[in-house]
């Protein structure tokens, strides 16, 4: 039987949609719930029935098609309108034939809010609570009050706020959740009310915070602190205006620092997992640097934290990422010791063993390579071949003799060069020595770096079959030198794939196709020895 004493409650589905840019469809949010029921919450709210043709949708849809192992459905709605019996609101109609077995109501309990935006009376906004709670609790349902406003209103009108939670209550809403919906509260107020509350209702408290201070997750810990069983959250703290509690790290905090059992035995190893893969759904960015989750999270770029991280990984971290399905990277870069090398060189599945010397040469020579412009954080695969190269295992598939790159373009008569209708073609020519044969490819492409690719491929698909399989996903250039403008030394980052996995190489130069030759050649090496390729 479920534990009920502590609700983690999630609203990624209905708050988080709120964020903008967030447009969910309704496979989308199918999708996220099931994630969040691998994640182990209680409730998962799935949004509005009866606001949106697409979120009445999802709940005809998750009532045949969800399967929860964990989390209860849930359905959010306003109180009645003022003036009807709840019975005849079709708002209320809605949340009471979604199939939800949960409703949790928004009611305002700041009197300015009833007054002003309501534009009804205290009495008759408190009667708006009780019959629609009743409502629904007497066709079966579980209710939760969520009152808006709660925190302002309590500092304007105590009594009032107060006497919100108890009708709430006394009409039968399982938990009442206070909410800081502007989500200026800091969390010494969030303890002090939370406790007034609890004392002074002794009603079953939640907490649900906006992060407009940068606080949400403070305050949500400060509110169970207090006393508050039921955390409203979102995943990676979506949510209107600039996000709500991040799900991940209340969950994190409490079940790591305070020892707390909320989740499902197996759960909280889920966590970067389904948080990255619902960054996927929302079509954002995975935060990087998101607690718990990020993968910058446990990534160590000092080169004295890799010196202690090297005798015990807790000395430089609050936790083990393994619990929450992360994993500690080493990063090396110009702030690099010897302990980072030796660590990433380990994480690369290479032994440099306990030479000094060597690391320490290593050291020196990707702090030069920095100086020029180099960046290895980001470029794991040259990393490794300097590596090999340091062991003497030095890794050469072919010698490049030369190349070169023609460009050309072919103005269409009386057409602005800015309309792009141009036509431009490249054109490369690749020498190479390869097995001991000597090789030469011409190739075209739509750009330099493309007619390379296919120059560079072309040479040496005779002799490594693989090579179609390996794929050009990513190509970053970057400006170092912006002052010297055209004469300016560049940067370029690609990111190659074989189908599975990535790998990411770097080149630098002032020359932007001479660097990218560097960053080509690297990457279609790397993927060779990724292949298995025996080397020269
Ligand atoms: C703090 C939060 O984030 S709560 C979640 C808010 N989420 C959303 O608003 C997203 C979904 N909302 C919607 O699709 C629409 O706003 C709807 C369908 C709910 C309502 O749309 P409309 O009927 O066109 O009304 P509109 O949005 O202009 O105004 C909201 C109405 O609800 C009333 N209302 C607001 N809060 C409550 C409440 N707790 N109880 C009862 N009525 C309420 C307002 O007074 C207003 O009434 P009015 O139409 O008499 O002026
Ligand atoms: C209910 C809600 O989303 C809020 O008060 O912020």
């Amino acid at each position: 039987m479920r534990d009920d004493s502590f609700h983690v409650f999630d609203t990624t589905l209905r708050d988080g949609a709120q964020r903008e840019g967030i447009n969910l469809r309704v496979s989308d949010k199918l999708a996220i719930a099931k994630l969040l029921d691998d994640f182990g919450v209680a409730f998962i709210e799935g949004g509005w029935p009866g606001a949106n043709p697409k979120d009445t949708e999802f709940f005809r849809r998750a009532s045949q098609e969800l399967d929860l192992e964990h989390a209860l459905l849930t359905a959010f709605g306003a109180t009645r309108r003022a003036g009807v019996r709840a019975a005849d609101d079709p708002q209320v109609a809605a949340l009471r034939d979604s199939g939800a077995s949960v409703v949790t109501l928004v009611a305002k309990s700041d009197d300015r809010h009833v007054e002003r935006a309501l534009r009804t009376t205290l009495d008759e906004n408190l009667a708006m609570i009780a019959d629609t709670v009743s409502h629904l609790r007497e066709h079966g349902q579980r209710v939760f009050v969520d009152c808006e406003h709660f925190f302002d209103g309590y500092r304007h009108h105590p009594e009032y706020a107060l006497s919100v939670v108890r009708t709430a209550a006394e009409a039968g809403a399982d938990v009442v959740v206070l909410c800081d919906t502007n989500g200026g509260m800091l969390p010494a107020d969030i303890t002090r009310v939370v406790t007034e509350v609890r004392e002074a209702t002794g009603v079953r408290l939640g907490i649900h915070a906006q992060d407009d201070t940068g606080c949400a997750v403070a305050n949500t810990l400060a509110a169970v602190d207090a006393g508050a069983t039921h955390v409203q959250c979102t995943a990676n703290g979506y949510g209107e205006r600039v996000g709500n509690a991040d799900l991940f790290s209340v969950v994190g905090a409490l079940a790591l620092k305070r020892g707390r059992e909320i989740l499902p035995e197996g759960c909280l190893g889920e966590m970067t997992r389904v948080s990255t893969a619902i960054a996927e759904i929302v079509n954002l960015a995975p935060d990087t640097h998101r607690p718990y989750v990020g993968v910058s999270a446990f990534a160590h770029k000092a080169g004295l934290h890799a010196s202690a991280i090297k005798v015990d990984p807790d000395l430089y971290q609050h936790t083990d990422p393994e619990l929450v399905g992360n994993r500690m990277r080493m990063l090396v870069s110009d702030m690099a010791g010897r302990a980072s090398v030796e660590l990433k060189a380990r994480e690369l599945g290479l032994d440099l063993g306990d030479d000094r010397a060597l690391s320490g040469r290593v050291v020196e020579r990707i702090k030069g390579l920095e100086l020029s412009g180099y960046s290895f954080e980001a470029a794991d695969a040259s990393l490794e071949l300097l590596l090999r190269e340091e062991l003497g295992e030095s890794v050469r598939y072919f010698e490049t003799e030369s190349w070169r790159v023609l460009t050309e373009r072919r103005p269409t008569a009386g057409s602005s060069p800015l309309a792009g209708e141009d036509e431009s073609l490249s054109e490369a020519t690749v020498k190479l020595r390869v097995k001991g044969e000597r090789v030469i490819a011409t190739a075209e492409g739509n750009g330099p770096v493309n007619a390379l690719d296919r120059a560079l491929r072309s040479s040496l698909e005779h002799a490594f079959t693989a090579l179609g399989g390996l794929e050009l996903t990513d190509y970053k250039v970057r400006i170092l030198e912006g002052a010297s403008g055209t004469d300016a030394v560049t940067r370029i980052l690609v990111t190659f794939s074989d189908g599975g996995e990535e790998w990411t190489t770097v080149g630098v130069g002032p020359n932007v196709v001479d660097a990218s030759w560097v960053a080509l050649e690297q990457a279609i090496t790397y993927g060779l020895l990724r292949q298995g390729y025996p080397r020269d």
